[in-house]
Formats: structure tokens, C-alpha cells, sequence
């Protein structure tokens, strides 16, 4: 509802996009739905399902569905609030030109690059441009209106389009969802941190690549170094529609 107030005689439009207060730690955070956007990360195959490039490479990937549906429950509650969402796709073409080659620390730090190195029958297929590992999972699509945003290092921010989408939307406040906690999401909300982006992770949205301990030390970072940490319900309830239940 947007009715006019009346200021000193003069009529003016009520903000249709009111601050709101989200509560997260370590302070409930003030953010207009006009100013934020819902980022979520690299919720592709090569993440989130059994046989994608993190459980070939070792790590346990066994309770990624309940973060799944916590992306959705995020998701459906930004579009409704006007709040974009923005999907991150991490990979490389599939020669691995955008990889680096050994003059990379990504060449030599990569899981990916390193499993496929390893086993030359998967050369081509982890993180490779229009093939399934890369692919977004089928639960996560994009629908018309979200913004997909192609990266090819744990951060966001490098060579990408993503800091001049937001700016050009006048975006200041991130909230962040995806797997890894402790890898691309952390990696890409320290960035932001320095380019002066307010960033919120939805923790209960979010999965580490690693033991336990690794999302508890990535949430431990954030909450007192670089950001704020929230949850799904929270989010939820704090930009739904004023006057609807959540
Ligand atoms: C380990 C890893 C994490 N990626 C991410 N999306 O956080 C990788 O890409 O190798």
C-alpha cells in the first residue's frame, strides 16, 4: 500500500520499500528490500548431488536437501518481495582456459582441476561449461526476472559481472545462501566486506565443504569479522508482505 502522508501541507508517497529489521548476530540488521538482493551460491550439481564434482573429490555432500529447500524458501520469499535473486554458477569452459594453467594458485588449489588430474576419465567433466556437474541443481532454476552471474574463482567479485549488477540496481546488502560456507560464499562476502557491501548469511541455507567445524569457523568469521549471520525463518518473516503471514 503505498498512501500518501501529509508534511506540512504537502503530499507525499509512503516509501513502498520500508526499512525492516532483520534479526541476526551479533545486531538485527536494518535493510530495504529496494537495497538487498538474495545471492545463492553455486547450487549446482558439482555441490549439492552425489556424484558432482565435491563427492567425487571426497567431501560429504549427504545432507545438502534440506539446505536445498531452504534456498527455495528464501527464494520465494525475495521474489515476493521484490528482492532480486541472484545465482552464482562457478566453473570454467571445458578446455579449463578460464582456469589458469600452472601460473594459477587456482590450477594448483582447485579440488576440481586437482581430482580431474588425478583421474583423467573425469577431464572435461567437473565444472565444465554445459555439462551436468555445472549445471544449477533442478530444484534451484532460475525463473524470468533472477539474474545468473558466471564466476570462475571462489569469490564473486572477480571477473564477473556481479559488482556492476548490483550497483547499476543500487543493491548494498547482501544475503547470502549456498555451498560453501566457508569457501565461495565467505570468500565472496570478505570482498564485498571491502567494497563496502553489508553481507548476511542465512546459515541454515548454507553447507560447508569440509568437517562440521568448518561452518561453525566460517560463521564464527562472519559474525564478528566481516558481517552478520541470520536464518531462513528470520529472513522469511522480516520481508514478507506487511499484513500475510510468512
Ligand atoms: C571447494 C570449492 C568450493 N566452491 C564453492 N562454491 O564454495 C571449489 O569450488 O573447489
Amino acid at each position: 500500500m503505498n498512501t500518501p502522508v501529509n508534511v506540512s501541507g504537502v503530499s507525499l508517497p509512503l516509501d513502498p520499500h520500508p526499512a525492516r529489521e532483520l534479526p541476526a548476530r551479533p545486531e538485527a540488521l536494518r535493510m530495504k528490500a529496494s537495497e538487498t538482493a538474495l545471492v545463492v551460491v553455486d547450487m549446482q550439481n558439482a555441490y549439492a548431488t552425489l556424484g558432482g564434482y565435491l563427492d567425487l573429490a571426497g567431501f560429504d555432500v549427504s545432507s545438502t536437501g534440506p539446505v536445498i529447500a531452504a534456498i527455495q524458501r528464501s527464494i520465494s520469499a525475495a521474489r515476493a518481495a521484490g528482492i532480486p535473486v541472484i545465482f552464482f554458477q562457478n566453473g570454467w569452459d571445458p578446455a579449463y582456459v578460464e582456469a589458469g594453467g600452472p601460473g594459477s594458485p587456482n590450477w594448483h588449489k582447485s579440488n576440481a582441476l586437482k581430482t580431474m588430474r588425478k583421474r583423467p576419465e573425469l577431464q572435461g567433466q567437473l565444472l565444465a561449461k554445459g555439462g551436468w556437474d555445472y549445471a544449477l541443481v533442478d530444484e534451484l532454476k532460475p525463473q524470468p526476472g533472477d539474474i545468473v552471474v558466471a564466476k570462475t574463482r571462489y569469490s564473486g567479485f572477480f571477473n564477473s559481472t556481479f559488482d556492476s549488477t548490483l550497483r547499476a540496481r543500487g543493491i548494498r546488502n547482501l544475503v547470502f545462501t549456498g555451498i560453501a560456507t566457508n569457501v565461495c560464499v565467505e570468500s565472496t562476502l570478505r570482498d564485498g566486506f571491502h567494497l563496502e557491501y553489508f553481507g548476511v548469511v542465512l546459515a541454515d541455507a548454507t553447507h560447508q565443504a569440509g568437517p562440521a567445524f568448518a561452518q561453525q569457523a566460517a560463521l564464527f568469521n562472519i559474525e564478528t569479522f566481516f558481517g552478520w549471520v541470520s536464518s531462513v525463518d528470520d529472513f522469511c518473516t522480516t520481508f514478507a508482505p506487511v499484513g500475510q503471514p510468512s
